[in-house]
């Protein structure tokens, strides 16, 4: 099977990076420095885990042009949300007639987006759950074991379960990352959503760990208040939630001895384009749209805004 990662950051990074140690044939489109890092000294997958620190080195095949690719039977579409449609209209070349793209961002929308490009037969709503970010360039960073601990949850969008899904599920499972295939695409989306938004909300906001978050009674309550809201805002929608799930949403996403941040908390501290309109303002949106109240969105939603606007780290 040949793969393409679009987008080789910390997520198509690593996923493409333990299916490259698998012996897998995948190809990494990725740009600037990194590009040239990775090209000069082999992608750089490093696990921190509790500060031990283990590396993989691989070479691969690296390029910014998917012409250089041709047809590949999984596309790993891996660019933050902000460049889905962007990216997306790069991906003709690597198009076959069974082409799949899946896609990994974050949000709620980055897989409709790219069926209006390339029809609902070719695109895969995928959940990654994995704490990564990216290091200097050529150089992928995971938290937590090197293996085993990250999942990749898939759903056509066409709601049929295919094969070549199937196969793409056993062959990310032989390479240490927990897959499974739903048919459900907006209940797989919507229900990293409604953990991911609130904790990378509250995060970022706190500008604290995860763990501080959970830690703090004012702050845990506003997150399960987040998670009501990000529910009811489903449930408009015509995702409906059993109340067991919401209550589940309302634990860490994560170990509570750790010292998780969350992506956008990252692209924040770097000083990053951040995901907040496709996180909270798409969640905004929506409640508008169905006249749902998200009052604690809303102001998450106005502070992090001015953040992106002025910079995370203004003083007067
Ligand atoms: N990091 C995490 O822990 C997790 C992230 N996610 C989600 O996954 C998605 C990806 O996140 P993440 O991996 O952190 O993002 P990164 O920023 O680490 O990676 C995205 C990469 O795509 C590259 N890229 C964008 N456009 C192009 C292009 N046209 N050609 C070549 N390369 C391109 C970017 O390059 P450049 O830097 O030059 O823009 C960057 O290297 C997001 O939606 C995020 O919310 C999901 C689970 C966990
Ligand atoms: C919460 C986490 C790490 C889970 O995968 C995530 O998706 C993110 O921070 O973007």
């Amino acid at each position: 099977m040949r793969f393409a990662i679009f987008g080789t950051g910390a997520v198509g990074g690593y996923v493409g990076g333990l299916l490259a140690l698998n012996n897998h044939k995948v190809s990494f489109i990725a740009r600037g420095a990194h590009l040239a890092a990775i090209r000069e000294k082999g992608l750089t997958l490093r696990y921190i885990n509790q500060g031990e620190v283990k590396t993989d080195v691989l070479k691969v095949f690296a390029t910014d042009n998917p012409e250089e690719v041709g047809e590949v039977d999984y596309i790993i579409f891996g660019v933050k949300a902000f460049d889905t449609i962007e990216a997306g209209n790069m991906l003709q070349p690597l198009m076959g007639h069974e082409t799949a793209i899946i896609t990994i961002q974050n949000g709620l929308d980055a897989p409709h987006q790219l069926s209006i490009l390339y029809g609902n037969d070719s695109v895969v709503a995928g959940a990654v759950r994995v704490e990564a970010t990216l290091g200097e360039p050529g150089v992928v960073i995971k938290y937590g074991p090197a293996r085993d601990s990250s999942t990749f949850e898939v759903a056509e969008l066409s709601e049929v379960r295919t094969t070549r899904m199937e196969k793409f599920v056993e062959l990310l499972n032989a390479a240490h990352i927990k897959a499974t295939l739903s048919d459900d695409p907006n209940m797989v989306l919507w229900t990293k959503f409604l953990a991911l938004a609130p904790t990378a909300a509250l995060t970022a906001t706190a500008r604290a760990h995860g763990g501080e978050v959970f830690g703090f009674e004012l702050t845990k309550q506003l997150y399960a208040a987040l998670v009501d809201e990000a529910a009811a805002v489903a449930n408009a929608e015509g995702v409906h939630f059993a109340p067991e799930m919401v209550e589940r949403a309302k634990h860490p996403l994560f170990p509570l001895d750790t010292a998780f941040k969350s992506s956008l908390q990252r692209d924040f501290e770097k000083d990053h384009h951040t995901e907040v309109e496709a996180l909270l303002g798409a969640l905004v949106k929506r409640a508008h749209k169905y006249n749902v109240p998200v009052p604690h969105f809303e102001t998450l939603y106005a502070l992090l805004s001015l953040s992106a606007k002025v910079g995370y780290h203004y003083s007067a």
